[in-house]
């Protein structure tokens, strides 16, 4: 009751100078209570996104404070956090919600995370590639790694920033170079792949999308991306040019959605789900659930690569365990080819912007 009334006080204190609590010291309160919660109830985690005013990051903000597993919420950004705070940390959901603006906040946003999910970087305008946005992303991915390696080493990262195919090595060079890399806690987030073969391959085959798996391997972007429809399940049979149908609208989904959006971005909402999903089976992984498979961008074995994206189980350690591509069709073999050779030089340009 006392410390109740305390914290009370406290807040009433910072609501009478009409600061938004979550930027002052009344956040601290309400976090405390929902770490009381987490240890009374169910276990909670802390999440921070980084680039959480974006597009993909505000979405993504609403979609992790309604997650059950959540109970701290850090929002970050070099722009607008306040607001996005503030609107978000008023949902009655169970996640306490803490804003950080621009670097000098980033050791906050980051101190005690368990999951780094990490939007942050420029988005794609009709006639870029992903490739494209290299040169402003890297360094964006590089600075905010670096303070991941200072202040949370321990945390699972979900990379979403592209081009994920460089992005996921960028990342693993600056762990390296800090002591801090371990390859199991760092996850190239390729869930919209699969989300949209599910919905497209659905289509075709004129069922429910939650009943279809697809298994999409490789890398995020264009010909990297490799559908495996000889392995959807339920087991399904498809002619030679829904193969190639489907093929060709799973590797330009992104880009169909940034021509359609005319130069105002690119893939935000279904991106945010994805990153939902794949962030939740993250935390059901850490919290110790059996049997959390998701395909991701990791380092692997699978391939003569460094990394590629493939099933992966999701364990207290991260990505514990890298599964294999299976068998592959003649199509697959023939795409796994191609895939290969840009994924290489993709790949290489990450780790060079880093050693070089
Ligand atoms: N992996 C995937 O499947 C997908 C990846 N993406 C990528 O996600 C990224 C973000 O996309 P959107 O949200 O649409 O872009 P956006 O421009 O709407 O938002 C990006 C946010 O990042 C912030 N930001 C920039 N520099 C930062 C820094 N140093 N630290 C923290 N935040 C910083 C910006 O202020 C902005 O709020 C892009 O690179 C895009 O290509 C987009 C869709 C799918
Ligand atoms: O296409 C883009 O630039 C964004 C993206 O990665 C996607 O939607 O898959």
């Amino acid at each position: 009751m006392e410390a109740r009334a305390a914290a009370n006080h406290r807040i009433a204190r910072i609501t009478s100078h009409l600061q938004p609590p979550n930027f002052k010291d009344g956040g601290d309160v309400l976090v405390e209570r929902a770490e009381c919660r987490a240890k009374g109830g169910a276990p909670g985690f802390k999440v921070a996104i980084l680039g959480a005013a974006g597009g993909i990051g505000q979405s993504l903000s609403l979609l992790m404070k309604i997650n059950p597993l959540v109970s701290v919420l850090h929002l970050y950004d070099v722009v607008n956090t306040p607001g996005v705070t503030a609107d978000v940390s008023h949902m009655d959901t169970g996640a306490v919600v803490r804003g950080f603006l621009g670097q000098p906040q980033l050791e906050g946003a980051l101190t005690g995370m368990d999951l780094v999910i990490i939007p942050a970087g420029v988005p794609r305008k009709p006639g870029m590639t992903r490739d494209d946005l290299f040169k402003i992303n890297a360094g964006i991915v590089k600075t905010l790694c670096e303070g991941i390696a200072k202040f949370c080493p321990n945390a699972i990262v979900n990379l979403i920033s592209n081009p994920v195919n460089s992005t996921v090595a960028i990342s693993a060079e600056v762990f390296k170079k800090a002591g801090t890399y371990d390859p199991k806690r760092l996850l190239g987030v390729t869930t919209l792949d699969v989300v949209r073969a599910n919905t497209f391959v659905a289509e075709v085959l004129g069922v429910d999308p939650r009943e279809v798996d697809v298994p999409v391997v490789g890398g995020h972007a264009g010909v990297t991306i490799l559908p495996l429809l000889s392995q959807v399940k339920p087991p399904s049979s498809f002619t030679a040019e829904e193969v190639e149908y489907l093929t060709n609208r799973i590797q330009n989904g992104g880009t169909e959605v940034v021509e359609a959006k005319a130069g105002a971005g690119s893939a935000t909402l279904s991106m945010a789900y994805a990153a939902a999903k794949f962030a939740d089976a993250c935390l059901r992984g850490l919290k110790g659930e059996a049997g959390v498979v998701e395909c991701s961008f990791v380092q692997s074995q699978v391939t003569e690569l460094p990394f590629f994206a493939t099933k992966v189980r999701l364990g207290r350690g991260g990505a514990e365990e890298v599964f294999q591509l299976g068998p592959l069709n003649e199509y697959e073999r023939i795409g796994l080819e191609k895939a290969k050779q840009e994924l290489a030089e993709s790949i290489q340009k990450g780790i060079d912007f880093i050693r070089k």
